[in-house]
């Protein structure tokens, strides 16, 4: 039997709903080892973040040092990313991870709480958007990378194609998460858009959709399934998890990750 193994590399949330919590929960029920290296502990819950403390860059590096000279990842994600310099340490190591690369360019909380400054999100741009298999975005993240105003399914297209064509990844997704009409992502790969659709759910309860649904695209990216296949996985997945709604929390709680469990998901391995 070959063991799939996925490396999430962000902040945490002690709730679990969100960042590296719901990445191993995502990790676990998409039958890949999940492996984290923290880069920023936070005090946050379903009513928002309370505090923030970055680790030194030199205990990133060792806790990176200790999982990749023991168990090799299959695919790697990054959430939360701080600091320019954090971004920068990081190039160098992914570069020679050589494995598929998620992007999810977190840059403010569900809450509306900010996780990084002005500064960081333009390094951002030239850092680690470049070296990404995908980039997954939602439309204020997307507006950010393209400085473009993005208010149509047109306009999120324009701005996946920027992505790849103008930043260098390799493909992106941009996330309809925050619109109100349709839940539709918009993925451009291969040269090629493709529009997930998903009907809307109409629930508060969506902290840590977006690190949920980048981290089960990782899993589908670590057992070698293509960026098309992973991501129309990862939308079957999120999709199942804010359907099934565990009502949690005082304030906009997590989302379900067992949840595509209770209805089972197309092409799973
Ligand atoms: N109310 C909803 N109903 C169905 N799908 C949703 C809903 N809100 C978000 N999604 C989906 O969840 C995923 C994460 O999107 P989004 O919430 O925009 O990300 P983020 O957490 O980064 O802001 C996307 O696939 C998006 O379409
Ligand atoms: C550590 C961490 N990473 C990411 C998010 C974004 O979560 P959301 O998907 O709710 O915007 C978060 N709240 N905390």
């Amino acid at each position: 039997m070959s063991i799939h193994t996925a490396l999430t590399i962000a902040g945490t949330d002690p709730t679990g709903g969100a960042g590296i919590q719901a990445d191993l929960k995502t990790f676990q029920e998409r039958e890949v080892f999940g492996m984290s290296v923290i880069t920023t502990v936070l005090a946050q819950n379903t009513t928002g973040v309370q505090m923030i403390n970055h680790m030194p860059l030199e205990l990133i590096e060792k806790q990176l040092d200790s999982v990749i000279t023991d168990i090799p990842p299959s695919a790697v994600k990054t959430g939360m990313i701080a600091t320019p310099e954090m971004m920068e340490f990081l190039v160098d190591y992914l570069k020679n991870l050589q494995v598929p690369y998620i992007c999810d360019p977190v840059m403010i909380a569900k809450s509306g709480d900010p996780l990084m400054d002005a500064q960081s999100r333009q390094s951002l741009r030239q850092t680690l958007v470049p070296l990404a298999t995908i980039v997954t975005p939602n439309i204020p993240e997307a507006s950010e990378l393209t400085e473009m105003n993005i208010e149509t399914i047109d306009d999120m297209e324009r701005a996946a194609k920027m992505i790849v064509h103008e930043l260098g990844a390799q493909a992106a997704v941009i996330k309809g998460g925050y619109r109100t009409d349709h839940s539709t992502d918009v993925l451009y790969a291969n040269g090629i858009i493709t529009r997930l659709h998903a009907d809307r759910t109409n629930t508060k309860h969506l902290h840590g959709t977006g690190c949920t649904f980048s981290a089960a695209i990782t899993a589908e990216l670590a057992k070698g399934h293509s960026i098309e296949s992973a991501v129309a996985t990862g939308k079957a997945f999120i999709t199942d998890s804010i359907t099934h709604t565990l009502e949690l929390g005082t304030g906009n709680g997590p989302t379900n990750h067992w949840g595509f469990r209770l209805k089972g998901l197309p092409g799973q391995t």
